[in-house]
């Protein structure tokens, strides 16, 4: 013993060595006794305390997951700093554990990027119980399938004014979708018309769902890993990413109080029109509520009102995109799209929703879209309340559940030649194949969180691709010589994908496809 070390006593020196021995036999017994002694899902061998942290594929994961899938089977296990994730690799085990057993499976994962962002604001990411329950509640009464049929008409005003507006400036399409949908929301929820250009509404939208798509994705930011991070002076290089983060709070809590206090104001002056927060907000105050609980009541109105934005419209400005791009690459898919409008619909006006059933072909196309780039690759993240078994394997309370919805709908075995746009899977004897795995029972989520918006954006997507393919040819990009340039069908990466690419050209079918979009939207605009 070296001099000035002291001596450890005997009985000292057994309590050192035993204690560690015995609580890790109190672990794993611990461990046995809730697994029932089941072994966790197989996956990729991890390294000590980090776990799997170098095994999760870094970009578009749900490719990088897909392949896992091939080694380890349908039911992948990671452990990142002693957190569970399970990946559920086919359309089977998603449907069996997310949809069938939801009552376990609704929870969502803590995250400190969702504060950041102020992505908070969106009921989509709160924990399951009461308070996510009453917000969708709430938000329920006004896009249940039969609320929904209040809001065409709204929706098919804004088709036209879509139309007008790629007539007149192609280029700019993507603007014109996201103008489309965010100027439908802002009427329907606050009664509220915005400006063709720079409104100040509409200014609100953009940050915020740049802080959905760009803040959220999975291990883009140290500090979701280290949250004590988000403390770091603003001094200190590398703290950049806090002022980009409370940008995006700032936008989402202002498009959460701004529009909502104009309808308040508005129902106080006894003004202004029907809209989604007026009703809510008028039906809590008939129930005679007051004080605190009328200013809870408030509060999810407004939060209700914000997250048609935050859910609704990156999901359908991307499902539109791809829709374009589809369209510029399969000719053959548009002339057959074009023929059935042309026989349904005829040349002298625009589709609208009585058209919906007949249009067995376009309504493939729709799904074909939702099936061929999917826009949340990996649905969102689900996460287990409580222990539970699948297959014979031991999930954790607080697993962190990814669905690969990719997978599942690029399945050669159900959709043969998968990255193939092909409407045609959906369809037999001239009608919608029930038979056939419906992409949207995958693309909407899951179970008990199952996107409550989806009645409203397929109607949304209906009345806009099926306007956009009756009046419009829509084909490859061309060079400044002329010359087509090919665009590889591919999603970007995040939470929310967009195809990568999907530059192309837009013109009128025909001179008379030009003046029906002109005399449709002055007819709109005289009403
Ligand atoms: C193509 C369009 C859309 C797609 C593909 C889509 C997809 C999804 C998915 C995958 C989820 C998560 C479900 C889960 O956790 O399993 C979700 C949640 C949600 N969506 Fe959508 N959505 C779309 C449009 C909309 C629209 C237009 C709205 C609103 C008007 C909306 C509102 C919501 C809300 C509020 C949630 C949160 C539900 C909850 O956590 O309880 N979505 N959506």
């Amino acid at each position: 013993m070296p001099p000035g070390v002291p001596s450890l006593s005997a009985p000292a020196l057994i309590a050192l060595v035993l204690i560690p021995i015995l609580l890790y036999i109190r672990r794993r017994l611990a461990w046995r006794y809730r697994s029932h002694g089941r072994p966790l899902p197989p996956g990729p061998h991890g390294l000590p305390v980090i776990g799997n942290m170098f095994n999760l594929p870094k970009f578009k994961q749900w490719l990088g997951f897909q392949k896992l899938s091939v080694i380890y089977g349908d039911i992948l296990h990671f452990e990142v700093l002693g957190d569970s994730i399970v990946v559920l690799g086919s359309a089977e085990v998603i449907m069996e554990f997310l949809d069938k057993r939801s009552a376990n499976t609704s929870d969502r994962t803590e995250n400190v990027l969702i504060e950041l962002t102020g992505a908070d604001v969106s009921f989509g990411f709160m924990p399951y119980g009461n308070w996510w329950r009453r917000h969708r509640r709430a938000f329920w009464q006004h896009f249940r399938p039969q609320a929904v049929l209040n809001h065409y008409s709204v929706q098919q005003t804004m088709a036209t004014r879509f139309l007008a507006k790629l007539l007149e400036d192609p280029s700019r399409f993507k603007d014109h979708i996201r103008y489309t949908f965010s100027a439908a929301l802002m009427e329907l929820l606050y009664d509220i018309q915005v400006a063709d250009e720079d409104d100040e509404y509409l200014s609100l939208v953009e940050p915020v769902l740049e802080g959905v798509s760009e803040g959220l994705v999975p291990g883009r930011y140290l500090v979701e890993v280290l949250p004590i991070l988000r403390y770091v002076p603003d001094w200190v290089p590398g703290a950049g990413f806090k002022r980009r983060f409370l940008t995006w709070r700032t936008a989402a809590h202002e498009l959460k109080n701004v529009p909502a206090e104009h309808v308040k104001e508005a129902m106080e002056r006894q003004e202004g029109g029907q809209c989604v927060v007026r009703d809510l907000l008028t039906k809590v105050i008939s129930t005679g509520v007051e004080g605190p609980a009328l200013a809870e009541e408030w509060l999810i109105i407004k939060d209700v009102a914000t997250v048609a934005f935050a859910a609704g419209s990156d999901t359908t400005f991307s499902t539109l995109q791809t829709t374009f791009l589809a369209m510029s690459l399969y000719p053959e898919v548009l002339k057959k799209a074009q023929a059935e409008l042309d026989a349904i619909v005829g040349p002298t006006r625009l589709p609208n929703f009585g058209d919906k059933d007949s249009l067995v072909y376009v309504n493939a196309i729709i799904r074909e879209a939702s099936r061929w780039l999917p826009v949340l690759p990996l649905g969102v993240p689900h996460c287990t309340s409580a222990d539970d078994e699948l297959h014979g394997y031991f999930i954790p309370k607080g697993t962190v559940l990814l669905p690969n919805v990719w997978a599942g709908m690029h399945d050669p075995q159900v959709f043969p030649d998968p990255e193939v746009f092909r409407p045609e899977r959906f369809i037999r004897d001239g009608k919608l194949d029930t038979t056939v795995r419906d992409p949207f029972h995958f693309t909407f989520g899951f179970g008990r969180r199952i996107c409550p918006g989806r009645y409203f954006a397929e109607s949304s997507m209906f009345i806009n691709i099926s306007a956009v393919l009756h009046v419009f040819d829509i084909g490859p990009p061309v060079d400044e010589a002329g010359v087509p340039i090919k665009v590889v069908p591919e999603l970007t990466d995040g939470l929310i994908a967009y195809p990568q690419d999907c530059r192309c050209t837009i013109k009128p079918r025909s001179p008379a496809a030009e003046k029906l979009i002109s005399k449709s939207a002055q007819a709109e605009r005289a009403h």
